[in-house]
Formats: C-alpha cells, structure tokens, sequence
C-alpha cells in the first residue's frame, strides 16, 4: 500500500478544509506512520513574551503551502515515509512538572513502534521531556539546539524547569552525549561571563550567530558534522535563531540574528546523520507579522521531517 500523502492543491484548494500540518493525513487516518509532526501547545515556562501556546496551530495553518517535493534535498518526504499529523499533546498549562511528565509519556507512546518525531511548540521547556523520551529509545542523544539563547541557565526565580534551563537539566539527567552538544546562533547580552563558563562545563561547543556569518554555512555544516559523527541526534531548534527580521514572532527576540537561508542551508547540511527527532519551538504568533515566523517555522519543520525522511528510519 503506498503511503497516504497530503491532499491536492490542484483538486482541493490549499486554503479550503481543516488544517493539519502540510495537509496530511491525521495519525488515526492510517494504520501506522513513520515519521509524526505533533503540536505542543504550552507556554506556561517563558520568561518574557507569552504565546508559544499559539504555535502548532499559527504552523499548521502557514503549512497550507509547503509542496511534496524538496528539491534541495531531491526528495518526496511523504512518497518517501508514511507523514501524518499526530494533532496535540495536551497538557496542563498550570502545572509545569504535570506538563513535563505527560508530554514526556505521551512523545514515549507515539515513539513506541518507531514513528519519529518532529514536535512543534510550545516553549522550550518543552525538549526536556522529549530529549528524555529520545534517549529512553536511543541511549544519549548528541544535541544540535539552534538558539539566540544558551538555554543552560540553572534556574529562574529558583524554579528549575523553564524555557531558559531544559538543557541543563537534560546535562543533569545524563540523557544528553556530552561529546556532541552545539548551540548554534547564539548571541545577545547574558548575566554574566559565567553563563559561558557553566555551560562550556556542561560539554557544549558555541557556533555563534557572528560564526555563522563569519565562517559561512559549509565550513559551519563541516564542523558540526564532524562533532556528531553517527552518533543519534536530536536538533532543536528555538524559532528565536532566527534575526527579529526573520522571524519576530516570539518571546524573548535578539538583534543580529542568522537568516532564515542560513538555518534552512545548515539544516541540509545534515543529511545522512542519524537524526532520530527534532523539535521546533517558541513561535508565539501574536507577536507575528503577515506570518513571517509561522512561515519560517513550517519549512524548518519540512526540513527536519525530510532529513528524518531520508534516514533508513530504524
Ligand atoms: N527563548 C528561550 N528558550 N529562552 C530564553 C530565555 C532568556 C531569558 O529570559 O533570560
Ligand atoms: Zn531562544
Ligand atoms: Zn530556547
């Protein structure tokens, strides 16, 4: 049986009918799926601007016009792998560490016969439960975070899960490969020389937005993908990466951030790694512009579920 792909733009106009991601099918519409695109919508650990809640549903709709072929990566993801959209975690926005351990059981059940994941936020207190959920499969996952921020922060007004401390604690859990951590695009004021010490602590290497531009994307690509090796990997990517121009829609935004070019050529760059999920979060569309972010989410999320695509999936 082939796989159930998204509906015809020629036959059923984009802008007609329920918004799943991509226009594919819902998960309950086939019988098994490889590769997921869930919604998390949960924002109740940002430190700034709310609205993360809004993503899934802000990516779902500018997903209307993603098309079946990437031909960057000269692939037919939905041809390719059986793509669906598993709809929303749901969780409780007034119970941080109920949200955490939920969304982490529910990413297990959906990873639990090998669909892989490509989850959309949702603040990024949410990667912890899905690194958890990654590694509990695989073993120590290498980490590729794409961020303004370093995200390695302890704790805010002494609370230890927020969208500013998920990798810490993933450090701290022992569920991360402490040989392959990259944060790329990193930028913008900190608390203090320490943050970079405590973080470098940690494991992790910094590809800095000023790297990129500096380095250009193939000398960026090489180093991280000699870093990663076949090592399983999880890439997170914080929406935020990306420069207010090209992506204003969230919550705690950085000048002289990466384009969006740049972060979509760096993600092609990863094809033939051993990506086993990914995420992409922060989007907070009210902050939005004629969805430039919500834009930009929906072909990082392509990508990532083509690079996933084109893996051997097992
Ligand atoms: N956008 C994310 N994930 N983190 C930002 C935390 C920055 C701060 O409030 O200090
Ligand atoms: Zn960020
Ligand atoms: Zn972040």
């Amino acid at each position: 049986m082939p796989n159930i792909g998204p509906l015809d733009s020629s036959r059923v106009p984009r802008f007609a009918g329920f918004a799943t991601f991509a226009r594919l099918p819902r998960i309950d519409q086939v019988e098994r799926a490889d590769v997921a695109v869930v919604g998390v919508p949960f924002d109740s650990g940002v430190s700034y601007r709310p609205g993360a809640r809004f993503g899934p549903a802000a990516v779902r709709e500018a997903s209307r016009l993603l098309r079946p072929y990437h031909p960057e990566l000269d692939i037919s993801p939905f041809e390719e792998k059986q793509v669906v959209d598993a709809g929303d975690i749901a969780v409780n926005p007034f119970n941080i560490g109920e949200a955490i351990e939920t969304l982490q059981q529910e990413a297990e059940a959906l990873q639990a016969d090998g669909t892989r994941l490509v989850t959309v936020g949702g603040d990024h207190t949410i990667a912890l439960p899905l690194l958890r959920a990654a590694a509990k499969k695989h073993g120590p996952v290498a980490l590729l975070h794409f961020d303004a921020h370093l995200d390695t922060w302890d704790t805010y007004f002494g609370e230890p899960y927020t969208h500013g401390t998920p990798f810490r604690r993933a450090s701290e859990e022992g569920i991360l490969d402490t040989s392959a951590l990259s944060h790329v695009g990193t930028r913008g004021p900190l608390y203090g020389k320490r943050d970079l010490e405590e973080d470098r602590r940690l494991g992790f290497g910094i590809v800095t937005s000023g790297d990129v531009l500096r380095r250009g994307v193939t000398e960026t690509v090489d180093a991280l993908r000699q870093r990663i090796g076949d090592r399983p990997l999880y890439v997170s990517v914080d929406i935020d990466v990306l420069d207010p121009a090209h992506a204003p829609g969230t919550g705690t935004p950085e000048a002289g951030g990466m384009t969006s070019r740049e972060l979509l050529e760096i993600l092609r760059g990863l094809r033939d790694l051993n990506l086993v999920g990914a995420d992409v979060v922060e989007l907070a569309p009210a902050y939005d512009h004629a969805e430039i972010t919500a834009i930009a989410a929906s072909h990082v999320a392509y990508d990532l579920v083509s690079l996933l695509a084109l893996g051997k999936g097992e």
